[in-house]
């Protein structure tokens, strides 16, 4: 996240930190809770990770010094890549996890909504939250980043990415004048939006032209569009 904050504890519950245990083990995404045996995250973060075996879920934490071989965590028993995905400019880029064991829901480690179709235009306030770069030469950070961030139309979104096509399944955000984004490692993760005091996950990270750069907005999977999607998988 550039040009945000440190979270508080139990501020976004839903997020959770997708680590790859190699011959070493390393946060890979973010993701997001959506039932109690179910993660949300994008299809690009499985791409040749499709082994369950490589996959540890870390919930309702804030810091990823927390993480030790005391910390609470899940294993992944089904990963489900949505069958048009090819790339993440290309959409699609949505992806679902099944936790080897339901969770038990606390402050720390709740899920949040799915969103209905006409609720894009409602949003009082977005926050991409995650513990990804800084800056485009970064590093992963320790405690989770959080940054408020305006949704775009998608019509201004197409202007800034002459080079792309931003479909109806992107959703953008950001500021003309950069210096606020999702980055390396973010990705996976919610764009989180408020409406009538519940929180709604709106979109997932999935791709931008580096980070934070002016006119060159965030580009996040329109989770609206794939509700039905979710909902036939997650039965
Ligand atoms: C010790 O452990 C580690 O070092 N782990 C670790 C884990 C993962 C990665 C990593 N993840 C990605 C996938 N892309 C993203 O996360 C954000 C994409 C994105 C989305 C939006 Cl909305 C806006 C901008 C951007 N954007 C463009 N350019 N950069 N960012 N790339 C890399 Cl590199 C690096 C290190």
């Amino acid at each position: 996240i550039v040009g945000g904050m440190n979270a508080f504890p139990a501020e976004w519950p839903w997020q959770v930190s997708l680590h790859v245990k190699l011959s070493t083990q390393s946060h890979m995404c973010g993701g997001s809770i959506i039932r109690d045996q179910w993660i949300l995250t994008a299809a690009h973060c499985t791409e040749d990770l499709l082994i369950t075996q490589v996959w540890r879920i870390y919930s309702g934490i804030l810091k990823q010094s927390e993480i030790n071989e005391n910390t609470s965590v899940f294993k992944v028993q089904e990963i489900i890549v949505h069958p048009k995905y090819v790339a993440s400019e290309q959409g699609y880029d949505i992806a679902l996890m099944k936790l080897d064991r339901p969770m038990n829901f606390s402050a720390l480690q709740q899920p949040l909504c799915l969103p209905s179709e006409e609720i894009n235009t409602k949003y009082d306030e977005c926050w991409v939250t995650g513990w990804g770069y800084t800056k485009e030469t970064g590093q992963i950070e320790d405690t989770l980043q959080k940054v408020k961030i305006p949704l775009i139309s998608n019509e201004e979104c197409q202007n800034q990415y002459q080079d792309y096509r931003i479909t109806e399944k992107m959703l953008c955000a950001g500021y003309a004048e950069g210096a606020r984004d999702a980055c390396k490692g973010d990705s996976g993760g919610p764009l989180s939006c408020k409406y009538q005091n519940k929180w709604y996950l709106a979109g997932i990270t999935s791709w931008g032209e580096g980070c934070a750069r002016p006119g060159q907005p965030g580009v996040y999977t329109n989770v609206a569009e794939f509700v039905g999607w979710i909902l036939e998988n997650t039965l």
